[in-house]
């Protein structure tokens, strides 16, 4: 029997795939990242037992499906990995898809699911129109191996009727699906259980805040286990500021940007229906909007380079702080830890600092020096805590791929 899953987590900068053993837990051979997809160059990580490696890379891959294609091909073609030599020891592939609509858990892709998830495709049309294009790409050339979509959306389905619900005709809302989904969830489920585990607490009794701060940022209330709140919405571009999206901005703003914001823009096409508004608040905003770069690495800096960096981390920092207040009070200020994680909140030492000095009236405190020494080692979570009282802070190095396929391995009953 094929022994083989791959996972692949195609986020808005970055595609990251890697192939694991069907083991309990699963066990990576192969793991390679394309980084920087919105600000060329992309850069490639390439990770296997032999050693990491990093590289520029001189082709243009500018989109998750042809960065997919570059890094399944470069896998498939290492003489190194003896494991994946022959594509027939794949059993499946796990695609992270971002939206599932009403979908509550993965599920087996076929000619009707992959129709019924193309309908919903305008919900998220930046990140879906790419998983659906890396899945079908799958299907044709690898038509023996099982696709499963795991979905970002799922993990929310525990958020209340009040808190999904948006102050709007409630008919037309239903017809149309708008509601609150939130997304990150696949990271916030590896997040909580190795959180939980950290703290040797069962998951059903863990409560967190949890940011997952990347090129898409959100935050996370988890009570008991269960998703009670999310700063995404119906679509990844409600809540915080990200890379070039806006996060909340307000509603009407739309109608005063441009008189022809709400006309399709030159990217629509057949497949993917997109107004200029929808470009301008998902691609032209953010951090690039108010910088003109998309990475945070050079936002997130002790001298910032001009003032506008230093009002894009200001507004990161007061957004996120923000969040925090609302989901203390949401959990009645009972929680176990707060955790930083996604690329920023993993790597930004500053980010960190800023973040607990604004919300230390919360009794968030962190150690200077671990907080400078960040993550240290393959330990998934770092403790960052100053003293043993109160809510720890933690970083937590998030790993949707692992994810996809322990709950794969799990679901097919694999091992
Ligand atoms: N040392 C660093 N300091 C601050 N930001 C960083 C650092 N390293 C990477 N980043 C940022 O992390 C983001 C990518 O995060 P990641 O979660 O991997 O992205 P994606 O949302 O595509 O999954 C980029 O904005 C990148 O600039
Ligand atoms: C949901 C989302 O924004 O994902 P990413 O951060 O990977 O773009
Ligand atoms: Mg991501």
């Amino acid at each position: 029997m094929a022994k083989i899953i791959l996972s692949v987590n195609a986020g808005s900068s970055s595609v990251k795939i890697t192939f694991y053993k069907s083991q309990n837990p699963p066990s990576p051979i192969v793991d390679a990242q394309i980084s920087g997809i919105t600000s060329p160059p992309q850069t490639l990580k390439y990770s296997k037992s032999s050693g990491d490696k990093k590289e520029q890379l001189d082709e243009n891959l500018d989109t998750p499906p042809k960065a997919f294609k570059y890094l399944l091909e470069r896998c498939l073609s290492d003489t190194e990995i003896s494991e994946i030599a022959n594509v027939d020891d794949l059993a499946c592939i796990c695609h992270r898809v971002v939206h599932g609509g009403d979908y509550e858990d993965s599920i087996e892709i076929d000619d009707s699911t992959y129709h019924h998830l193309e309908k919903i495709e305008d919900l998220a049309p930046l990140h879906n129109f790419s998983a659906l294009e890396i899945i079908r790409a799958c299907r044709k050339e690898l038509p023996n191996v099982r696709n499963i979509a795991h979905f970002d959306s799922a993990f929310h389905r525990s958020l209340p009727l009040h808190v999904r619900t948006y102050p709007i005709d409630q008919e037309i809302a239903k017809k149309n699906g708008l509601r609150k989904y939130g997304f990150h969830g696949i990271s916030y489920s590896f997040i909580l259980r190795s959180v939980a585990q950290f703290l040797g607490k069962p998951r059903y009794q863990t409560n967190l805040i949890v940011m997952h701060i990347g090129s898409g940022a959100s935050i996370c209330a988890i009570k008991d286990g269960k998703s009670i709140d999310t700063s995404m919405g119906l679509t990844p571009l409600a809540g915080l500021p990200g890379a070039t999206r806006s996060g909340d901005i307000d509603p009407s703003l739309v109608f005063h940007y441009t008189s022809d914001a709400s006309g399709l823009s030159p990217a629509s096409t057949k497949e993917m229906h997109i107004s200029t508004a929808e470009e301008i608040l998902n691609k032209k905003s953010g951090w690039k909007g108010l910088t003109g770069t998309t990475d945070f690495a050079q936002i997130a800096v002790e001298n910032p380079p001009t003032e506008n960096h230093k009002l894009a981390f200001d507004i990161v920092v007061d957004r996120i702080s923000g969040y925090l207040g609302n989901y203390y009070v949401k959990l009645q200020g009972k929680l176990d830890a707060v955790v930083f994680a996604g690329g920023i909140g993993e790597k930004s030492a500053l980010l960190r600092k800023a973040v607990t000095q604004q919300c230390n009236c919360l009794g968030f405190d962190i150690d200077s020096e671990k907080n400078d020494r960040g993550v240290a080692n393959d330990d998934p979570v770092t403790d960052i805590s100053k003293s043993d009282k109160g809510s720890r802070v933690l970083i937590c190095q998030t790993n949707e791929q692992f994810e996809m396929a322990y709950h794969t391995l799990e679901e097919l009953k694999m091992v």
